[in-house]
């Protein structure tokens, strides 16, 4: 059985009269870094010059460069995409990490991979909010949370765990709970669900699903609002009652499609795919891709996010959206 924490197990007093520096204001950072405020700590940022530093001096934060903001910081959260953090970590970070500190991840990649050796004499700890970022910092106004993963790798002071739980309470992931893993567990099961089914699968049942209407020759709009927008109110149901919490509100008709067609669709050939690419995580081929991916400049990467742009369900998307009017009025997440 895992083990969970909420509030009653976290004591904010850890971060009292602590600085954390958030090194990266992009999705997680800027949710991370204001949840934190908002709940009483200190929080400075560190970035290089650009687009982020602007927005997190907009929002009200001390910005410095990354190696100033680490000199400053009892603990530091690196919040970079994965891909660039093992050389800020080697020329910003690392030389200035103060002995006694905490050294804060949200994804175990680097690592799990190798990719970061850090010093014996910091805490290692792992906080992994279950969600993006944009949610973090909405669902947290809201007065909740979005659930998080706390793995210790190192625990120098041995206080890690309570600093970890500290920080969880700061960002609002307590009051969803707190599930204790290892850096490998974290790591392995969040690349495989962003892969196989949250992002990966989902957009691809997404866009097969929009083609086969399309090309059936249905109307592109309908097959949109099908395949793609009426997934969130399903999910929505899915999110607040489980899958048994959706089939009460759809009719007994789709329930019974749901029984006999799902299975054909996503049936036993998908499973023997998604457990290739678990294989692929588990044995490190997919992060030696991905690595030598940025190192070659990412030309992989580049071609298929241009074709995705291109998608004729981004096309239609992008013309019903501009109807929504409820989206000028809501804080919306913009690529
Ligand atoms: N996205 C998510 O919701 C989730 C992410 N995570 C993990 O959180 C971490 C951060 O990911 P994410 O929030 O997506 O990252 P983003 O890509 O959204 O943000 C990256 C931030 O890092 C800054 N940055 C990039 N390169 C440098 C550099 N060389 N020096 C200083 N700052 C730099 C960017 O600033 P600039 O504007 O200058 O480029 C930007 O502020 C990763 O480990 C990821 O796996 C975990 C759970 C969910
Ligand atoms: C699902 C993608 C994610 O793992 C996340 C938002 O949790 C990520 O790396 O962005
Ligand atoms: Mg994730
Ligand atoms: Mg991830």
């Amino acid at each position: 059985m895992a083990k969970v924490f909420y509030g009653s197990d976290a004591d904010l007093g850890h971060l009292k009269e602590k600085t954390v520096a958030v090194v990266g204001y992009g999705s997680q950072g800027h949710a991370q870094a204001q949840n934190l405020r908002d709940s009483g700590v200190h929080v400075v940022i560190g970035l290089r010059k650009g687009r982020s530093w602007e927005q997190a001096e907009q929002d009200g934060f001390e910005v410095l460069p990354v190696d100033e903001a680490v000199k400053q910081a009892d603990v530091v959260q690196l919040l970079m995409p994965d891909e660039v953090q093992a050389q800020v970590y080697k020329n910003q970070v690392a030389p200035h990490l103060k002995p006694g500190s905490a050294l804060f991840f949200s994804h175990g990649f680097n690592i799990h991979f190798g990719q970061i050796d850090p010093p014996e004499d910091v805490d290692v700890v792992l906080i992994a909010p279950k969600g993006p970022g944009h949610l973090v910092r909405r669902v947290y106004v809201e007065g909740f949370g979005v659930p998080a993963l706390i793995a210790v790798h190192q625990d120098a002071s041995g206080k890690a765990r309570a600093l970890g739980l500290a920080y969880a309470e700061g960002i609002g992931a307590t009051r969803a709970g707190v599930i204790e893993t290892s850096f490998k567990e974290e790591t392995e099961t969040d690349l495989f669900g962003e892969q196989a089914v949250l992002c990966g699968g989902v957009s691809q049942l997404v866009k097969n699903g929009f083609e086969t209407l399309t090309e059936a020759g249905y109307q592109p709009e309908i097959a949109y609002f099908e395949c793609l927008h009426e997934l969130k109110l399903i999910v929505d149901l899915m999110y607040e009652g489980g899958l048994a919490g959706m089939r009460y509100s759809i009719s007994d008709t789709a329930e019974y499609g749901d029984y006999v067609s799902g299975k054909r669709v996503v049936g036993d050939a998908s499973r023997e795919a998604m457990k290739e690419v678990l294989r692929e995580i588990q044995d490190g081929t997919f992060a030696k891709r991905w690595i030598r991916e940025n190192e070659e400049g990412r030309p992989e990467f580049n071609r298929i996010a241009e074709a995705e742009k291109a998608h004729q369900i981004e096309q239609v998307g992008g013309k019903l959206r501009k109807t929504f009017s409820w989206l000028d009025e809501k804080e919306t997440v913009k690529p």
